[in-house]
């Protein structure tokens, strides 16, 4: 017997029913409209940037560095990136203590690459500052109606662009520690996030900075050497200690200086190579704050530089730089200088880093030991090789490559004391993340409040959270919408059965 269930495969399938396709196309509709208003309301607006530019007019040479960050975060944790840097053209402003004007020209270059860099629109909101270190600590030092005078000329120069200018003037040892520690810790995302900091050892040419937060310091033992910040909710107390005539140019004056007390006219230096054979003038030399009380009396014009190329002899000429004879505190790094101990990881930049990426010994997983001895095989190596081998670098520079990266192990060592364990803990930088590591940015975070004390409130969830979440809930409520019209599904239709 043949059954045919044709009565119920003729009976109209409910789905074709219009209250039921109405309600299944609205309930379509709305679940696309409510997973694309999640994206689109929440998507990131097309940016816009607002910016900062900061000059380091350094003992050795300016430079500009332009900054950039989402115009709707400024005072929140939005990036701040460095988007351009430019090199002044000449050396630092105070070399222009007896030509003032001229230091206020150097700086138009500069300058008018920033108004190309940054669009006009933003010109006036964009804040121009200008720091000057420890060439112009020297400066005022010795002569301040003539560093007065480089001011005024700075400034005149810095006004006629359209920026918002904010002023120039002499950083102090203790800022100059103090930002560089805070860019590098802010690049590194650890402020932020409360992480373990990283110290900062910045070398210029005439002063030194080292910067660190130490467990066993609270800023009661020599309170000179504090700075404390609260940052996104933490409180850090910083030691930060700037050596003013320890920048590596300085000290190579002082090293002469040492060498040519007596007067002779000839001194033999075992920082420089075998066969470097240089005639320089006396008064030059001794022409610092750093070295002035040193001037022998009846000095000749002119002296011989003679190179003999010895890593241990001119350890020892660096070594008589420093003082370590007196200290009245706990512990001390030199000159009777309070240093709370070393602690944590530390990133090198500026002369620390050139130095040591030019002697390729940036790399401190290489034992201390090999390092030094790759050093004093390079210190030995002679003059004219040394020329041969990097025709392109001025001879001036290439020639104390080696005083300096002696100049270096000795501070980070017997200064520091840092030793052949604690030396890995040291990183040689230049950039981090792009932008350079220094004061200017850190500098420039303070001055425009970028940096909150407290942590900033956030919506509890990130965008990406927040859109998945919402399209998930969406594709459950559209199931369940389908599942519920159960009772309307169409029934199988079967094959005719045959009993
Ligand atoms: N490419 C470069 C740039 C700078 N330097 C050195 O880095 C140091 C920068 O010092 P600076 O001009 O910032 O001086 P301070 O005012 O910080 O003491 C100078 O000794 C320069 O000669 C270098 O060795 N290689
Ligand atoms: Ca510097």
């Amino acid at each position: 017997i043949i059954l045919q269930r044709g009565n119920l495969m003729k009976e109209k399938n409910p789905w074709h029913k219009p209250v039921t396709i109405i309600i299944t196309v609205i309930g379509v509709i709305a679940i696309v409209a409510l997973v694309t208003v999640a994206v689109l309301q929440n998507r990131p607006l097309p940016q816009k940037y607002k910016y900062g530019i900061v000059l380091d007019a350094g003992s050795s040479h300016t430079a500009l560095y332009i900054y950039e960050w989402p115009a709707e975060k400024d005072n929140n944790t939005g990036r701040v990136e460095q988007t351009h840097s430019c090199k002044v053209k000449g050396p630092g402003i105070s070399s222009y203590a007896s030509a003032p004007l001229k230091a206020g020209e150097s700086l138009r270059a500069c300058m008018q690459e920033a108004e190309q860099r940054v669009p006009g629109k933003r010109y006036h909101e964009t804040p121009l500052y200008l720091g000057a270190t420890a060439g112009m600590r020297l400066l005022n030092m010795e002569n301040s109606s003539a560093s007065e005078k480089v001011f005024q000329a700075v400034e005149e120069a810095l006004q006629k662009f359209p920026f918002s200018y904010q002023g120039a003037r002499i950083l102090s040892g203790q800022e100059e520690g103090a930002f560089g520690w805070v860019t590098v810790n802010y690049l590194d995302d650890r402020l932020e996030q409360g992480l373990e900091t990283t110290g900062a050892l910045d070398l210029g040419g005439a002063s030194t900075q080292i910067s660190f937060v130490s467990d066993n310091y609270d800023g009661s033992e020599s309170p000179s050497n504090s700075v404390t910040f609260r940052l996104y909710g933490n409180d850090y107390n910083l030691y930060t200690h700037s050596f003013l005539c320890y920048g590596k140019d300085q000290v190579l004056r002082m090293a002469l200086a040492h060498q040519t007390q007596t007067g002779p006219e000839s001194i033999l230096d075992p920082c420089f190579h075998p066969g470097y054979n240089a005639t320089k003038n006396y008064s030059i030399l001794y022409d610092s704050p750093c070295v002035s009380d040193r001037k022998p009396q009846r000095a000749p014009v002119n002296f011989t530089h003679v190179g003999n190329g010895n890593f241990k002899q001119c350890q020892n000429v660096v070594k008589s730089v420093f003082n370590f004879t007196h200290c009245n505190y706990t512990h001390c790094s030199f000159n009777g200088i309070f240093q709370p101990l070393l602690q944590g990881p530390f990133g090198a930049f500026s002369a620390y880093y050139f130095v040591m990426n030019f002697l390729n010994l940036s790399d401190t997983s290489i034992p201390l030991e090999t390092v030094k001895e790759k050093l004093a095989r390079y210190c030995a190596t002679p003059w004219n090789q040394i020329i041969q081998q990097h025709p392109d670098i001025k001879l001036k520079y290439l020639a104390e490559y080696c005083f300096s990266g002696t100049y270096i192990l000795t501070l980070l060592t017997e200064g520091y004391n840092f030793t052949s364990d604690s030396y890995p803990n040291i990183k040689f930088i230049k950039k981090i993340k792009g932008s350079d590591a220094g004061w200017t940015l850190g500098y420039m975070l303070n001055l425009t409040n970028m940096i909150p004390a407290e942590a900033p409130d956030s919506p509890p969830l990130p965008h990406a959270g927040y859109v998945s979440i919402v399209t998930i809930m969406a594709l459950l409520l559209l199931i369940l919408f389908v599942v519920s019209l159960r009772p309307l599904w169409p029934r199988c239709s079967k094959q005719p059965q045959i009993i």
